[in-house]
């Protein structure tokens, strides 16, 4: 157990006043740690700093934590958090250490926003969680309050965190307090979604915990905070999120799959049937990418016996939609008369999503796959992404913006970057012959009917 704590008021337990913890808490007498400070942590501890005037961030990543103690901000595209991470850095509200141990020694309140994952299974990893969990419990203080944000599967805090932090402080719960408060927030908007774009959901592993919880992000959420009865409740909230979106657009990409068959655009048809309330079908496309909607339905499948049809059949048709998206180059290839193992294609867009650098299971690998597999010669273009590694062993020519070819046999967009809109993709068609272009995002309906183009979309009819 830690040497007993001479700085930083304890909020879990308190005996103070209300107000006076209130106070505590936004005047920096109670020392927060964030660990994890990546596309969501940097803007989680950011906000809590404002707040309280008094955050360590733990990042193993030492260029994370040598950045941010020089006053820059890593995430791109995040409105608002370059000033705010040099502000904070300046006044100090706000420093970074590579140490979660480190980070955890003088915190009253730990907040743990680090990845949580799948292995190669398809099965949770949450081995970094639980890591983080380890060095907290480590320096766990009576009174501390230890708060949970990354995604779980439901009974983690139960089943697999609170034994940790009992066992490595030597504490009992009711001596400190956990609560799962999910992170709702998307990439491009951080600073908006945690300071309240929708409630706060949080649950407590007990009512002191769920207090507690509630009086900090009374603090940091200007929306409302939503307690549910517990953490499994909590963890529960986001999965089911995750689920729906992952189920919704499962099939929105099947109805999709029945626009030749119908002979129709199916996404007319699906934003015409979103015109009545109780009709919210997603939009179909090239595959479900990113650490987020793709995971979260394996952190129910993969953790309970229970069945779940539903769930995975809906991954598994969002899994195949890659593959479906490559075979529209190819068939689109052989329709003009072009031997794929002779034929070139443009690759537009790398990440899972516009904005994002970010590729954990995005679409575009395994188009690149299918592509090389079938003997195309495949360049591939990204001007966010940084992460190349992947793409160059599976065969793709990485290129920028400015050194695409003058032409290529086909094209298939499958991640909508903004750099791309003035692109003339009509101007890359091949000589004598036709472009072939594969719209993996609804983004290139304009080039429909174009001489120089062959067009095949996801859901849209030719
Ligand atoms: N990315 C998103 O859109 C959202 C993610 N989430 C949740 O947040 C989690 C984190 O997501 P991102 O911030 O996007 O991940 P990220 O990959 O952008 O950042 C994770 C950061 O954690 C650091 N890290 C790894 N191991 C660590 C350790 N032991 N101690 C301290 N830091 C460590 C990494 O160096 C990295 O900087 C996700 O796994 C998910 O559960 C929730 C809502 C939205
Ligand atoms: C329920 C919900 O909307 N969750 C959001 C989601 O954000 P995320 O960054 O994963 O992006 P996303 O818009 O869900 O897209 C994920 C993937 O799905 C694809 N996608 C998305 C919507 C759609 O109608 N069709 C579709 O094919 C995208 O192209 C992308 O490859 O997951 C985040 C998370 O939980 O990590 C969450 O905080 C965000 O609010």
């Amino acid at each position: 157990m830690s040497e007993a704590l001479t700085t930083g008021t304890a909020l879990y337990g308190s005996t103070e006043s209300e107000d006076d913890q209130h106070a505590a808490f936004t005047n920096g007498d109670v020392p927060v740690a964030v660990y994890g400070l990546g596309k969501m942590g940097l803007p989680l501890a950011s906000v809590y700093a404002d707040v309280t005037g008094n955050v360590t961030g733990a990042d193993v990543d030492p260029d994370v934590v040598a950045g941010i103690n020089a006053g820059e901000n890593h995430i791109a595209g995040e409105p608002g958090l370059d000033e705010l991470v040099s502000e904070l850095v300046s006044r100090d509200a706000f420093r970074a250490v590579s140490d979660p141990a480190e980070a955890a020694k003088d915190a009253r309140v730990h907040v743990a926003i680090v990845p949580t994952l799948i292995d190669e299974d398809g099965a949770p990893d949450l081995s970094i969680m639980e890591s983080v969990m380890r060095d907290i419990g480590s320096n766990l203080k009576e009174g501390d309050m230890v708060i949970a944000e990354s995604t779980l599967p439901p009974r983690s805090c139960v089943d697999r965190l609170l034994p940790i932090l009992e066992e490595e402080s030597g504490l009992e719960l009711g001596e400190f307090g956990l609560a799962f408060c999910p992170e709702r927030t998307a990439s491009g908007r951080a600073l908006e979604d945690i300071r309240g774009a929708y409630p706060k959901i949080v649950g407590g592993a007990d009512e002191e915990s769920t207090r507690v919880a509630e009086l900090i992000y009374g603090h940091i959420n200007s929306n409302d905070v939503l307690s549910v009865s517990d953490t499994t409740t909590a963890e529960a909230v986001k999965v089911f999120e995750g689920v729906y979106r992952d189920v919704n657009i499962g099939l929105a990409n099947e109805l999709a799959k029945h626009t030749e068959a119908f002979d129709i655009d199916v996404t007319e048809a699906i934003e015409a049937a979103n015109t009545q309330p109780f009709c919210e079908i997603h939009t179909p496309g090239a595959g479900v990418g990113g650490h987020c909607i793709p995971y979260y339905p394996q952190f129910i499948m993969k953790e309970f016996d229970t069945e779940t049809p539903v769930m995975q059949a809906a991954r598994s048709t969002n899994d195949e939609m890659p593959t479906y998206t490559a075979e529209h180059v190819l068939d689109g290839l052989h329709a003009e008369g072009v031997d794929p193992s002779e034929a070139t294609t443009l690759v537009l867009g790398l990440t899972y999503r516009p904005g994002v650098d970010e590729i954990r299971a995005t679409p575009s690998l395994p188009i690149v796959e299918r592509l090389v597999e079938a003997g195309v010669d495949v360049d591939a273009v990204d001007p966010v992404n940084t992460h190349t590694d992947a793409f160059e062993a599976a065969g793709a020519n990485l290129v920028d913006l400015d050194d695409i070819a003058d032409a290529y046999d086909s094209v298939v967009l499958v991640t909508p970057q903004e750099a791309f809109e003035d692109l003339d993709l009509t101007s890359l068609a091949p000589q004598g012959g036709r472009l072939v272009v594969v719209d993996g995002r609804q983004s290139l309906t304009e080039l429909r009917g174009h001489d120089a183009v062959h067009y095949r979309g996801v859901g849209i009819n030719v």
